[in-house]
């Protein structure tokens, strides 16, 4: 999928799309050293990457507080998010928190060149002081009842999460039921036919 065909799937205004562009050119040049995504789907970066993060965004109202993204890797989804909602929710404040350095120093520099606000924490999720979000995401971190132990931690009272879930996410619901009680809504991926995107909330111990 090119730039043209993602504007077909999803709109987006002149200087996110130059933004979007600018960020898959940095993925070029910084993934052969760090790796951010895998080789193959850095090919798909505007369906497998970018698409697959802006999702996200739509399936949320969220418009002013705190998102965090956990394990943000190359930057997704949170990235991608704080890139769409530096025009289209202009209130809302971003935190990635990713345990590698080097990840983190890409996710630093990418977020400065594109102009876009997003503090990055170089640290594991679970070290962290509670980070009080409103709303928190994390892709292809953790199973479903790692996810709820971070969201325990870092959600602020009343917050929300959204997790994108593959194939065995109905597994990662029951097995997660043994740990917590919390209230779900699932949203089909608009890039993979096989997962789904969980929005949570409610999240209180069994
Ligand atoms: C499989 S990658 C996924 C990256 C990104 N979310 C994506 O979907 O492309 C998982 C990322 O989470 C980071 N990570 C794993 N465990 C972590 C922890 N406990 N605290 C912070 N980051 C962690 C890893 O360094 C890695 O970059």
């Amino acid at each position: 999928m090119s730039a043209e065909q993602f504007l077909e799937r999803r709109s987006v205004s002149r200087e996110t799309l130059e933004r979007l562009t600018a960020f898959s050119a940095l993925l070029d040049r910084w993934n052969p050293a760090i790796n951010l995504v895998s080789a193959a789907t850095l090919k798909q970066v505007w369906t497998r990457h970018f698409l697959d993060s802006a999702q996200i965004l739509d399936l949320t109202n969220i418009r002013s507080g705190l998102w965090a993204d956990l394990g943000s890797g190359g930057g997704f989804p949170g990235l991608v998010l704080a890139i769409l909602a530096a025009e289209e929710r202009p209130d809302l404040h971003f935190t990635l928190v990713e345990s590698d350095q080097r990840k983190a120093a890409f996710l630093t520099t990418a977020a400065r060149s594109l102009a876009v606000s997003a503090r990055v924490l170089s640290d594991r999720i679970e070290h962290l002081p509670g980070l009080g979000a409103n709303m928190l995401s994390a892709r292809a971190l953790a199973p479903l009842d790692t996810l709820l132990d971070y969201a325990d931690l870092h959600l602020a009272p009343a917050g929300r999460a959204v997790f994108p879930k593959g194939a065995r996410y109905r597994q990662e619901i029951e097995q997660a039921l043994e740990k917590w009680r919390f209230s779900y809504e699932m949203h089909a991926s608009l890039t993979d036919p096989d997962a789904v995107i969980l929005t949570v909330g409610e999240i209180s111990r069994a």
